[in-house]
């Protein structure tokens, strides 16, 4: 399988704090890779060093093999990468169409009535399409990280980056996620998926990678890397020679 996203050795640091440090890894097309790491690990950071929504202090990022380190965000985004937040952020006073048109509008660069054929096919997909006019600062929880879903996918992305999307729904509400997910996936996007609710992201991803104070410290298939003396230690603060 090709690459379809590579960082090599990209840095960040935010005066002494180095939130990225040296990371490189690659997906493949078609590929869900999953990334783990403790809270302010610099995961976040690694997607908006990705996005464009922040500028790397060293290191090469490419799309497709072509480098996309100084394009800003915009233009990333219209060669195919695009985001949830892991805080939704959706235009309150606008209805959950016109949230999705906007995506398929400037984020894909579509024609309306390209954009209206999307927005309804997406937002069927993700459950949303009964809600289309819905203020989307009137949604729940769930139907607010659908959104961010909805959003993402109306760019039309070939990379899709997901920041803990399942965070704070019940059982029922992650099971539903992960089938919009996998069905995502059937499409052909490749998939970034940050999260902590990890019985989610085992269900999905075929490879994690481990984040830690900025660092790729481990990667490989997910029962393994679980299992891995690194994980341990960073979740459950044991000791690998313990
Ligand atoms: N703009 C910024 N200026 C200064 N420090 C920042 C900035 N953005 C992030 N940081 C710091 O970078 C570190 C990494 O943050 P980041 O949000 O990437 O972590 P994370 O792994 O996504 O955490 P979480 O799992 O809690 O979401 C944190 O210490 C954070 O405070």
């Amino acid at each position: 399988m090709s690459a379809i996203l590579e960082l090599n050795g990209v840095s960040k640091a935010f005066g002494a704090v180095v939130v990225a440090d040296d990371q490189s890894w690659t997906l493949d097309k078609g590929e869900a890779m999953g990334v783990i790491g403790p809270n302010g690990a610099g995961k976040t950071t690694m997607f908006n060093l990705v996005t464009g929504n922040l500028a790397a202090d060293a290191g090469v990022i490419r799309l497709n093999g072509e480098t996309i380190s100084k394009w800003p965000a915009a233009r990333r985004c219209r060669a195919g990468i695009a985001r949830s937040f892991q805080v939704p952020q959706p235009f309150a006073h606008m209805t959950v169409f016109e949230n999705a048109y906007v995506a398929a509008t400037q984020g894909a660069g579509l024609s309306s009535v390209q954009a209206d054929k999307l927005c309804l096919d997406v937002l069927e997909r993700t459950g949303l399409l009964e809600k289309s006019n819905v203020k989307a600062g009137g949604l729940t929880l769930l139907e607010r990280k659908r959104l961010e879903l909805s959003r993402a996918l109306c760019a039309k992305p070939s990379v899709l980056l997901l920041d803990e999307i399942a965070g704070g729904l019940t059982e029922h509400e992650c099971h539903a996620l992960i089938q919009t997910i996998k069905d995502v996936r059937e499409t052909g996007v490749s998939i970034v998926w940050i999260e902590h609710v990890v019985h989610a992201l085992l269900a999905v991803v075929d490879r994690l990678i481990v984040i830690d104070f900025g660092k790729k410290i481990a990667e490989g298939a997910p029962e393994a890397i679980m299992q891995s003396d690194a994980v341990r230690e960073i979740y459950l603060g044991l000791d690998a020679d313990a």
